[in-house]
């Protein structure tokens, strides 16, 4: 077991109201790690922690080895490098190209060449299903499915160990989400990435997600693989997985 991040007892207060109060779980190298729960139940608030784009109001979280409440100015910046994150609808900056939104962190964070960022914006878009031509287009001139691509080029920018991925295949039709989900598997399998996600899309979550964490009353309620979340007989597992349409899936996996 190689653990990449660890969260222990996590508690989040906006002025008095409590979003996490005593959140657990631990997320292994290489795997697909999904987290659930209802709107508002505080899953893009753990992610920003996880990121450094948030603070707990008190727990721990170790990424990488590193635990963030103790961390320093240049580990911090280290650690940056070290994960890619795709928000939700793709966040491209519309005035940049893609290549040019491809290559803002290689820019920022790096001294190497123009040709050579070019040779590393054309390996980026081919990797995730692009053609190099794309490179030269604004966001306003992509689809959807596009959109999210481009983003995700962007995060591998860097060649991250952590993927962040904020319900990656929201608003992408049924196949372009398929296409989507098989993707961040060649993804992982290639680059032996860790992937952090965000999602609702039980597909994806029968399909790709190896463990993951239901949030629930403040807390994370079950964590595991499919088969150990759905022995929890919490409401929100219950509702989710066990209603008229996930059924058939339900006893299908319970039956395994
Ligand atoms: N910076 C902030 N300041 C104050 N409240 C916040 C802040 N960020 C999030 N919240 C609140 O925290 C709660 C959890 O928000 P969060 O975005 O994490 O939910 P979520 O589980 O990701 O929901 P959804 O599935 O709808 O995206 C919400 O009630 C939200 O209003």
């Amino acid at each position: 077991m190689n653990t990449v991040i660890e969260a222990k007892n996590i508690v989040t207060r906006f002025g008095n109201r409590t979003i996490h109060d005593g959140v657990n779980l631990h997320i292994e190298k290489n795997e697909i790690y999904g987290i659930l729960g209802e709107s508002g139940s505080g899953k893009s608030v753990l992610m920003k922690e996880m990121i450094m784009l948030l603070e707990p109001t008190a727990g721990e979280i170790t990424v990488l080895g590193k635990n963030l409440d103790q961390i320093g100015f240049k580990d911090a910046q280290a650690l940056r490098r070290d994960w890619g994150v795709l928000f939700q609808f793709g966040a491209l900056f519309s005035s940049l190209s893609v290549a040019e939104n491809i290559e803002v962190q290689l820019k920022e964070y790096t001294k190497i060449s123009k040709e050579l960022r070019d040779s590393l914006v054309a390996s980026k878009l081919k990797m995730v299903g692009l053609d190099p031509q794309v490179g030269s287009l604004y966001p306003s001139q992509l689809s959807g499915g596009m959109i999210k691509r481009a983003a995700l080029a962007r995060a591998l920018a860097m060649e991250p160990k952590l993927l962040f991925l904020d319900e990656p295949t929201s608003g992408l039709d049924p196949i372009g989400a398929r296409n989507f989900d098989k993707l961040i598997v060649d993804l992982r399998d290639l680059l032996g990435i860790t992937v952090v996600m965000i999602t609702h899309d039980l597909e994806s979550i029968f399909g790709i997600v190896d463990r993951m964490a239901i949030l629930a009353d403040k807390k994370v309620v079950a964590e595991g693989s499919i088969e150990n979340v759905l022995q929890s007989q919490h409401p929100f597992v219950e509702d989710f997985f066990k209603n008229e349409y996930t059924k058939e899936r339900f006893e299908k996996v319970k039956n395994v």
